[in-house]
């Protein structure tokens, strides 16, 4: 089994709860509160602007001209497909694009993306991949699984985000990533794969208390 698989299985029980959410689960039968996904394109936009520049640094820490280039590739799908998606939607609930780049993090929002910035910036490049990968992967397997679903992806106002999400050059990038995080970890001591899991654990455990802090609509608490 490679690495990558050892850790998704391992992580099962919190990968499941994260497409059993109510939220992932009303996206699929397009049962979801709109204000609730409006709250989530927000705060989503304001974290592929951080996620961005994650593949940004990988570019810089890459070891190769190939890795370098699927890198460069990553952040100008990011820029330029998943988060034109985002302002597609934006136009929908008529947010300007100037109150999207400026909206308010939630405390969620921040917490994972400084997490993940900080793992990106000061750790080695298998430390970068081990903090991306579970956003994409499990994105990339709740599109899909979504998909399969009768008329899901004809769903007026759900329906492009499932189609993006499963796409199949959005499950090439993954599948990707997934490949270079077996190349990375191939031949590191224990210790090494040992920090490397307990990364890809915290961003696995993000990815659930996104969509919770979406569903929830939840701000700093402090908040009037
Ligand atoms: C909270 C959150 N987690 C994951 C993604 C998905 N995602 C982020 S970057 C990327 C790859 C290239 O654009 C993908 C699939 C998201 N949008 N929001």
């Amino acid at each position: 089994m490679t690495f990558s698989q050892r850790l998704y299985k391992k992580l099962q029980p919190i990968w499941r709860k994260n497409h059993a959410h109510p939220f992932v689960q009303g996206i699929g039968d397009g049962t979801l509160d709109s204000d609730k996904f409006r709250f989530f394109m927000i705060q989503d936009y304001l974290y592929l602007i951080d996620y961005a520049k994650l593949f940004a640094i990988g570019a810089v820490k890459a070891n190769d001209l190939n890795t370098m280039g699927k890198f460069a590739e990553l952040l100008d799908s990011t820029m330029n497909e998943e988060m034109s998606l985002h302002r597609e939607y934006a136009k929908k609930f008529n947010i300007s694009l100037e109150e999207l780049e400026n909206a308010e993090p939630a405390p969620t929002t921040l917490a994972y993306t400084h997490y993940m910035l900080a793992a990106g910036q000061s750790g080695s490049l298998a430390e970068l991949v081990a903090a991306l990968l579970p956003c994409m992967w499990s994105y990339n397997e709740i599109g899909t699984e979504l998909n399969l679903r009768p008329g899901a992806s004809e769903h007026e106002l759900y329906g492009e985000w499932i189609s993006m999400y499963s796409s199949s050059e959005f499950t090439e990038l993954t599948n990707w990533c997934i490949g270079l995080l077996d190349e990375l970890a191939e031949g590191k001591p224990q210790s090494e794969l040992d920090k490397l899991e307990e990364i890809f654990l915290h961003t696995t455990r993000f990815e659930y208390m996104f969509w919770d802090m979406a569903y929830h609509q939840q701000m700093w608490p402090t908040d009037e």
